[in-house]
């Protein structure tokens, strides 16, 4: 991955310790809002993206490129594949179990990603400092052993809550989030 130093965790930086209440190895990971474009399964054009975690420290997930998500005929569109991974990172942050938003989000594009292609996805966090979580992502073509056709690095925030209620209805963000994981 060709990342910036904005991304790359600094010395001091600590690798993530299981949190109390965090979802567990095994579980699915649900969508945090129906409506997301990432990974809302009410979204009618989006990435439908469904995400576990296998082990409670990296998360797992798949995205079919649909007829919706093209740049180049028959190729899906660089900014989606970029949504992709800012999801299964976002995902990730699950296993923080605190809210944090995507500050900085880099990405290399080594393969291009066909119509009908299912991205197998992965992600996980090299180190986290004070507010800052450094997480990295790929994503493999047809397989989780396939050839890689992304790679992300970024850099996450953390946030509170009322970062959710200026735009929405904080009561309903914080009932949807009560915890994180729901599908055991
Ligand atoms: C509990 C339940 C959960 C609830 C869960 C609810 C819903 C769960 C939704 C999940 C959704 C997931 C989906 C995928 C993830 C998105 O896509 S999130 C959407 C995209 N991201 C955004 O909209 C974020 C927009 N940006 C912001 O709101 C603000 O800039 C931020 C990121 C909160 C930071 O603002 P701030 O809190 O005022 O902090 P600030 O002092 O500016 O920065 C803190 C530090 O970070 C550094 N920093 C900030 N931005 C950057 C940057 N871009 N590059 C480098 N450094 C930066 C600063 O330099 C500073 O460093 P230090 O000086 O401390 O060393």
């Amino acid at each position: 991955m060709t990342r910036s130093s904005l991304t790359t965790p600094p010395p001091g930086a600590n690798l993530p310790e299981a949190q109390p209440g965090a979802p567990s190895p095994g579980s699915a990971l649900v969508s945090h809002y129906d409506q997301c474009f990432a990974c809302g399964p009410a979204h009618p054009t989006g990435l439908h993206l469904t995400a576990r975690t296998p082990d409670g420290a990296t998360v797992e997930a798949e995205f079919t490129v649909g007829e919706a998500h093209q740049g180049a005929p028959r190729l899906a569109h660089g900014g989606v594949l970029a949504t992709a991974m800012d999801e299964v990172i976002g995902m990730s942050v699950y296993l923080l179990h605190k809210p944090y938003v995507t500050g900085r989000l880099e990405t290399d594009y080594l393969l291009p990603v066909p119509v009908g292609t299912t991205l197998h996805l992965r992600a996980w966090c090299n180190g986290i400092a004070g507010r800052k979580a450094y997480l990295e992502a790929e994503g493999r073509i047809g397989a989780p052993d396939g050839p890689v056709a992304v790679r992300a690095a970024a850099l996450f925030i953390e946030v509170n809550m009322e970062h959710f209620a200026k735009h929405a209805d904080l009561a309903v963000t914080a009932a949807d989030h009560q915890d994180y994981e729901v599908n055991p």
